[in-house]
């Protein structure tokens, strides 16, 4: 059943995309939709009475050649109303433009921006699932195209009533033209609805290696990424791998086209054999006197525009033919469920978190990452999670962060299972700084700082305290405009002051401050300071560690932080193999002394 209706095409759910399409459009602006309708149908009406004008026009005129007196003014009054029409008609061109600009804007503005806010509301697993990215991409290339499609949709609608008034033009004539016409354009727009159809089941095939056409580009095109790639001579590599990924990806599309040629040509002698069969019917008929002089010119106009126009409707059908099946792919992505708000939020910090036997496989991984780790942290408490690459630890802060849900156990707050609370008010306490932090490249210093907490307006004074912890301030008034500053040599403010590069070990400053700014009780540390110099490193943990108030879980490699916590847990293939502090460890000599032998003082016991 379902085999059957793909192999037709699918009229139906075409239809009922573009009347999806103009219900969305109608609910942005309802005015400019029954003005485009509108348009539409003029745009189709108006050549076609354009043209009938011209024949009475050449009929007059021919009556006033063969002696008429009154022909004379008949063919002026023709003449003038033909005229008026196209001073109508460009007058109306002008303001349909408008229209369509305020469509666009509007209708692109709503598919757009819901789609980037069901992006962001999805579940974190979704980020790390392939079907979900590549739907996602599919649903870009359709919220992108969408002033397009609606462009599109409009000049169907008008070539299609042009089509439709055009055969019924030469009916008025002639049943047995209208026929002829009608039947030469039917396989052309068959030929093209195939071949568009080939290249779509194509395009949809290759989102893997487009994906990796895009990644080698990018990562070309990255400034940052340069230097790595120039100097280890892999420029050529990288670009003889992108265009063979290019080529195959053309040379099958080359071939549908190549394929469809002799048909096309067929379909294209069909069409001019249809135009000639009829212009030599009318030049029999006027000659016989059967028909006025002008009919060759009205005959001639209409089949050639009803030709014309079928070619140009066979196009956009092809063209929004690709489009609509990434409507598909939109409407999908827009039914992708995102969690509900619903959990209770929490009434303040909580001061107990227990993680109870949590396991945790990632999303289309057979690999348990998490295999039973239970351990509580009170307020106030500085907690050390070690352990090799791959060991768990960034995973187990994603769980206690409510970013994944533990595929078994729970996080409890204060008692509470962390499914269900409100995350987003377990979030308001907490500060997680990664070793992947966020660069804002687009914003000035003081702003990078000040997205730590923009629920509240913007404070000087904190942002200067939070630089100064995270050991940014002194570079950041070094810079020339200091915390206005913007810190990516691309921007420029208003003023026309270009922004100062940073340094890896200065942007990571910058993220820090940043956390510090949120001011959260719960600190949450996955090896934030790797670009640090360690001087600055050890003032910003000393600070952070010597401060009570606040909770602190830090993933480190470094002995100088794990030191400072009262509580190291060692993870071993996601579990917990040894617990306590950095000196009952040590003396255990088990794998967290094997681990850490390098860097304890050679003095140690
Ligand atoms: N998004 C993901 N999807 C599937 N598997 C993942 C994902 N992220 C991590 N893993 C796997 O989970 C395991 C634990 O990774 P995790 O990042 O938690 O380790 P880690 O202890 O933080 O390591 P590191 O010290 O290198 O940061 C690894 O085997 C890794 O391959």
């Amino acid at each position: 059943m379902v085999e059957r209706s793909a192999s037709r095409l699918p009229l139906i759910p075409y239809a009922r995309a573009v009347g999806r399409i103009l219900a969305l459009s109608a609910k942005a602006s309802p005015g400019a939709v029954a003005m485009k309708v509108l348009g539409s149908l003029i745009g189709a009406v108006l050549p076609l009475v354009t043209t009938y004008f011209a024949a009475l026009t050449t009929t007059a005129l021919a009556e006033a050649y063969a002696g008429d007196p009154d022909a004379g003014g008949r063919a002026v009054v023709y003449v003038v109303v033909t005229a008026a029409l196209g001073l109508f008609w460009g007058a109306f061109t002008s303001v349909d433009r408008y229209i369509q600009q305020v469509l666009s804007f509007r209708v692109g503005a709503i598919v757009g921006d819901s789609m980037y806010q069901r992006f962001l509301a999805l579940e974190f697993w979704r980020y790390d699932d392939k079907e979900t990215v590549d739907l996602y991409d599919r649903a870009r290339r359709f919220s992108d195209s969408y002033p397009r499609v609606l462009d599109r949709i409009a000049a169907i609608f008008t070539q299609l009533v042009s089509v439709v008034l055009a055969i019924g033009a030469l009916l008025l004539v002639s049943w047995w033209v209208a026929l002829i016409v009608l039947v030469a354009i039917v396989p052309s727009v068959y030929l093209q609805f195939r071949l568009s159809r080939e290249q779509m089941a194509h395009w949809n095939t290759q989102v893997d290696s487009r994906r990796q056409r895009r990644m080698i580009e990018t990562n070309i095109m990255r400034p940052q990424y340069i230097a790595e790639i120039r100097l280890y001579g892999v420029v050529e590599y990288l670009m003889l791998l992108r265009s063979r990924l290019r080529e195959a990806d053309e040379l099958r599309r080359l071939d549908f086209q190549r394929r469809y040629i002799p048909k096309q040509l067929l379909a294209d002698a069909l069409q001019y054999g249809a135009e000639v069969i009829a212009l030599l019917w009318v030049v029999g008929q006027i000659i016989a006197r059967a028909q006025p002089v002008g009919q060759f010119l009205y005959i001639q106009q209409i089949v050639s525009r009803a030709l014309g126009t079928a070619n140009d409707l066979v196009s956009s059908l092809s063209s929004i033919d690709e489009d609509l099946s990434n409507l598909k792919d939109y409407e999908q992505f827009m039914k992708l469920p995102v969690p509900e708000a619903t959990g209770e939020p929490l009434s303040g910090p909580p001061s107990r978190i227990d993680l109870k036997d949590i396991r945790f496989t990632y999303a289309g991984s057979d690999l348990e990452v998490l295999k039973g780790i239970s351990l509580s942290i009170e307020r106030g408490r500085h907690i050390a999670i070690v352990g090799e690459n791959g060991a768990g630890k960034s995973t187990l802060i994603r769980i206690l962060a409510g970013l994944y849900r533990p595929s078994s156990g729970a996080v409890l707050l204060d008692g509470r299972d962390l499914g269900t609370v409100g995350t987003p008010s377990w979030h308001r306490y907490l500060a997680v700084m990664s070793q992947d932090f966020l660069k804002y490249e687009f914003a000035t210093a003081g702003n990078n700082i000040y997205f730590g907490d923009v629920a509240s307006p913007r404070e000087e004074e904190r942002i200067e305290r939070a630089a100064a912890d995270a050991e940014a301030a002194d570079f950041i008034r070094r810079l020339p405009n200091g915390f206005e500053n913007h810190v990516s040599n691309w921007m420029e403010d208003p003023r026309g002051r270009k922004g100062s590069g940073l340094s890896g070990g200065q942007w990571q400053r910058l993220a820090m401050a940043r956390n510090f700014y949120r001011d959260a009780p719960f600190i949450v540390m996955d090896e934030p300071t790797s670009a640090i110099d360690a001087l600055a490193e050890h003032r910003i943990f000393t600070r952070l560690f010597d401060d009570r108030s606040r909770t602190i879980v830090a993933i480190s490699h470094r002995l100088a932080t794990i030191e400072k916590a009262d509580v190291v847990y060692m993870l071993e293939d996601g579990r917990v193999v040894e617990s306590g502090t950095h000196r009952e460890l040590v003396e255990l000599r088990g794998r967290y002394y094997r681990m850490f032998e390098s860097q304890l003082q050679p003095t140690g016991p």
